[in-house]
C-alpha cells in the first residue's frame, strides 16, 4: 500500500491494534521518488508483549520491582524494564519523562526504556552476543574498517552550513542516549526478555585490547593508521548475560523519545527540578558579566577534561552538554531562549505564577524546537519531497490533525544506532570564529575542547562562535570522516584519542543490528548475493575494500554499508538510511500527542499561536539569544550567498507572544493605549503600568 501525498492524506494505521500488544507502527506509505519500501508485516508476533519493557502487560513490575536510580550503574543487577507510571493525569502540558503522552499505553517513549526495533536483532547465541559473520568467522575489528573505508579527506558541503551538523546532534540529544555510554567512559546497560534490566560492569569490558581506544604509543598506528586490531569482547558478549532462553537482550535509552527539549529540561523530575529557578518560570543560570551561562555542574571532575576547578563545565537536561563547544553554544541558545519566553509571558500576563510561565514557556520552546526540526532542518537531510510526501512536512497554515495514538513514537535502535550516526560525516574538524562583518581571524581545533566548554566564554567566542557555524560549511555527505573524530575523540590533552566511527560499528554489533542486506531488504531494494551486487549503490572502490573486509555480503554490517552508499539527489544521506529515519521522523511527530501542528483540543496550540511558532528559525535563535549578533542570514543552514544574505535581525522574521496574552479587563484597556510599535518585530513591548 502507498499513500502519497499528492493523492492521499497522510498515511494512517489501520490495523486492529490493541492494548495487549506492543505498539509497532509498521512502516506501509513510505514513498520517495527514488525508491519505495514494501507493505511491511512487523516481525513481532503478538506474544511479544514484555519484549518492550512490558509495554501494556504491566507483569514484569509486578514481579521485579524496580531499584533506586542510583544502584542503577553501579554494577551487574536486575532491574524493572517497566516504569512504573501513572494513572495518567489530564494535564495541558508534557510531563518530564515522556510518560503519559500515550494515553493508552503510558510507558511510551519513556526515559530509561527500551529502544524500538524495525529487524529482530541478531545475536550469535540468540539472546545477548554480537553478531558474528554467517560463515563462522571473526568479523574484522571496527577500528580497522574504519581506517580502510572511512578515511579523513577535506570537502566541504558545497550549500550547508556547519550548523546544519550541530543542531543534529541536538536532535540526536533530545531523542536517544544509550543507557550508560556517555562520552565513550561508562558501561551498558539493558533489557533482558522477560522485563528485566541489566547494568553490566565495567570490567566487562576486556582491557586489553579496547578496540576504539588508540595506544598513544601503538607501533601500529604509526605505520598503518589502524590501532589496536584484535577482535575484542564487547559490552553484550559477557557470561554474565541474560540467561539462556530468554528473550533477546534490548539496549536502553535514557532520555525521553520524544521530540520534547528532554536536553534542555532533563528526563526526570530530578534533573528538571535541579535545573529550575522557581522564580517567574525561569531556569537556573549563571550570569557573567550580564551574559546568561548554564550553572556549574558539581561533578566536574567526572564530567569534564582538564578541568580546573575555575574552568567551566555546564549542568543541563543532557549529561551531554560540554561535550563540544558548538553543541554547548546551541544548549545555551536554547536556554536563553526558554529564559526569554518566561519573561516576555511574564509581562503579557502578570498574574501568571512561576509554574504557570514555566510551563507555557517551555511548551512554546519545545514547539519552536520542533518547528526548526521538521520545517527547517529535517527537509535538508532527507530532501524536501521525501518529507511531503511521507507526512513529515505540511505545507499549510491550517492544524495537521496527525497525531495517530497506534503509532510507537520509541526512537529505533536501528536509527540511533546506525543510520542517524551517518551525520557523523559532515563533522568539521576545525571551529572557525566570525565577527560580525563575517571576517573569519582564527579556528578551534574539535579535539582541544572535547569535554570543555571554557572556550565559548572567553572574549567574544560565544558569538563568534554562533556565527561561526552559520557561515563555514559543514563537511560534505560522503565516505570521509574527520580525523579529529576518528583519531583524536575525547584525546583530553593526549597526542591520540579514539575513533567514532570504530564506536559506531563496535555498538553496533553490540545492540546486535541486523546487516545491511537484511535492512536494503527491509527498504525494498535487492539482496545483495556477490560483493558486486552492491555496486548498485556503492562506488566500486569500496565495494573491493568490502570484499576484502568481510567474507560474506551477508556480514557486511548496516553502518558500514549504509554509509558507504551514493547520496540520494536532493539529500545528504543514500538510499537505505534515508529509509530508516524516514521511518523515525514519522514516528517521532505522529506518536506525539503533543506534536505543536496537531492541533488536539486539550494540549495544544490554538491556530493564531502555531502560525507564530511557524514564523520561528534557526537564524531567529540566533537574533534573539546570542550575546550581541546583530544580523544574520534568513536561513541559517545555508551559506550565505546573494540569495541569502546577511541582514539586520530586524529583517529575520519574529513569532509574537501577543497570541498568549489572556485578557483581562485591566489588560483590554491598557491594549487600547499602547499601540504596537512601528518598525520593532512582532515581540510586543512591555506593559507599563
Ligand atoms: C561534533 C559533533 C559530534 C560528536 C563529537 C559526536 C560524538 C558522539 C559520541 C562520542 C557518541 C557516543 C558513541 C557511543 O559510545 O556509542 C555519539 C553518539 C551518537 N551520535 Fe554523535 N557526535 C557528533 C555529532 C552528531 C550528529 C551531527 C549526529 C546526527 C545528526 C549524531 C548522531 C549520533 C547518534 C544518533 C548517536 C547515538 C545516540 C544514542 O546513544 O542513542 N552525532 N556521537
Ligand atoms: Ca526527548
Amino acid at each position: 500500500m502507498y499513500v502519497t501525498k499528492t493523492n492521499a492524506a497522510p498515511r494512517k494505521e489501520t490495523e486492529n491494534m490493541t492494548t495487549s500488544k506492543p505498539f509497532l507502527h509498521t512502516p506501509k506509505g513510505y514513498d520517495s521518488s527514488h525508491f519505495r519500501l514494501p507493505n511491511f508485516q512487523s516481525f513481532y508476533g503478538s506474544d511479544f508483549s514484555s519484549f518492550f519493557g512490558g509495554h501494556g502487560s504491566g507483569s514484569a513490575s509486578a514481579q521485579f520491582p524496580s531499584f533506586p536510580a542510583n544502584n542503577f550503574f553501579g554494577g551487574t543487577g536486575f532491574f524493572s524494564c517497566t516504569p512504573q507510571v501513572g494513572p495518567c493525569t489530564k494535564s495541558k502540558y508534557r510531563s518530564i519523562d515522556g510518560s503519559c503522552n500515550n494515553l493508552n499505553n503510558p510507558n511510551l517513549g519513556v526515559a530509561n526504556t527500551p529502544y524500538g526495533r524495525l529487524l529482530p536483532p541478531k545475536y550469535s547465541d540468540g539472546v545477548q552476543a554480537p553478531p558474528v559473520s554467517v560463515t563462522g568467522h571473526k568479523l574484522t575489528s571496527p577500528r580497522q574498517i574504519s581506517a580502510v573505508l572511512f578515511p579523513d579527506a577535506k570537502a566541504p558541503d558545497p550549500r550547508w552550513t556547519l550548523a546544519l551538523m550541530q543542531y543534529g546532534q541536538i536532535i540526536t540529544h533530545d531523542m536517544s542516549l544509550a543507557a550508560g555510554t556517555t562520552q565513550g567512559k561508562a558501561h551498558a546497560t539493558r533489557c533482558c526478555g522477560q522485563g528485566l534490566r541489566q547494568a553490566l560492569p565495567e570490567h566487562s569490558r576486556n582491557p586489553a585490547c579496547f578496540p576504539i581506544d588508540i595506544p598513544n604509543h601503538d607501533p601500529v598506528y604509526s605505520k598503518a593508521g589502524i590501532g589496536c586490531m584484535e577482535f575484542v569482547r564487547t559490552n553484550n558478549d559477557v557470561s554474565q548475560g541474560c540467561n539462556s532462553g530468554q528473550k533477546p537482550a534490548e539496549q536502553i535509552t535514557a532520555v525521553t523519545h520524544y521530540l520534547d527539549s528532554s536536553n534542555v529540561y532533563g528526563s526526570s523530575q530530578q534533573v528538571a527540578d535541579s535545573i529550575r529557578e522557581f522564580q517567574g518560570g525561569r531556569l537556573r543560570v549563571e550570569l557573567k558579566y550580564g551574559r546568561q551561562f548554564p550553572p556549574s555542574n558539581n561533578n566536574k571532575s567526572a564530567i569534564c577534561d582538564h578541568v580546573s576547578e575555575s574552568e567551566a563545565c555546564y549542568l543541563a537536561g543532557d549529561v551531554r552538554v560540554n561535550q563540544n563547544p558548538q553543541l554547548t553554544v546551541f544548549q545555551i541558545l536554547q536556554l536563553r531562549e526558554h529564559n526569554r519566553l518566561a519573561r516576555e509571558l511574564a509581562r503579557l500576563n502578570p498574574h501568571w505564577d512561576d509554574e504557570r510561565l514555566y510551563q507555557e514557556a517551555r511548551k512554546i520552546a519545545i514547539a519552536e524546537h520542533q518547528a526548526v526540526t521538521y520545517n527547517e532542518w529535517l527537509p535538508l537531510i532527507l530532501g524536501q519531497e521525501t518529507t511531503q510526501r511521507n507526512g513529515l512536512t505540511y505545507n499549510t497554515q491550517d492544524f495537521t490533525y496527525d497525531y495517530n495514538e497506534q503509532v510507537d513514537p520509541s526512537v529505533l535502535n536501528d536509527h540511533a544506532t546506525a543510520a542517524f550516526r551517518f551525520f557523523h560525516t559532515n563533522i568539521a574538524g576545525f571551529l572557525r570564529l566570525y565577527d560580525e562583518h563575517r571576517s573569519s581571524f582564527s579556528a578551534l581545533r574539535l579535539s582541544d575542547h572535547f569535554n570543555r566548554p571554557q572556550i565559548i566564554e572567553e572574549g567574544n567566542n560565544f558569538d563568534d562562535l554562533a556565527r561561526g557555524m552559520h557561515t563555514q560549511p559543514q563537511e560534505a555527505s560522503d565516505k570521509f570522516f574527520t580525523k579529529e573524530i576518528t583519531l583524536f575523540l575525547f584525546r583530553n590533552g593526549r597526542p591520540l584519542g579514539q575513533d567514532l566511527r570504530a564506536i559506531d560499528i563496535q555498538r553496533a554489533r553490540d545492540h546486535g543490528l541486523a546487516s545491511y542486506n537484511d535492512y536494503r531488504h527491509y527498504c525494498g531494494l535487492p539482496r545483495a548475493h556477490t560483493f558486486d551486487d552492491f555496486g548498485d549503490l556503492i562506488d566500486p572502490e569500496s565495494v573491493q575494500k568490502l570484499a576484502s573486509l568481510y567474507h560474506h555480503p551477508d556480514d557486511v554490517e548496516f553502518t558500514v554499508g549504509g554509509s558507504l552508499e551514493a547520496i540520494v539527489p536532493g539529500a545528504l544521506v543514500g538510499p537505505t538510511f534515508l529509509c530508516i529515519l524516514t521511518e523515525q521522523f514519522y514516528r517521532t511527530r505522529s506518536g506525539d500527542r503533543f506534536f505543536f501542528e496537531n492541533g488536539q483540543k486539550d494540549t495544544g496550540f490554538t491556530l493564531e499561536q502555531v502560525n507564530e511558532i511557524r514564523r520561528g528559525s534557526i537564524s531567529r535563535l540566533i537574533c534573539d539569544n546570542a550575546d550581541d549578533v546583530k544580523s544574520m542570514q534568513p536561513r541559517g543552514f545555508e551559506q550565505i550567498s546573494h540569495t541569502n544574505p546577511v541582514v539586520p535581525c530586524s529583517l529575520i522574521p519574529a513569532p509574537s507572544l501577543e497570541p498568549w496574552r489572556e485578557h483581562s479587563q485591566a489588560q483590554q484597556t491598557a491594549q487600547i493605549a499602547v499601540q504596537p510599535q512601528e518598525g520593532t518585530q512582532s515581540f510586543t513591548l512591555p506593559f507599563f503600568k
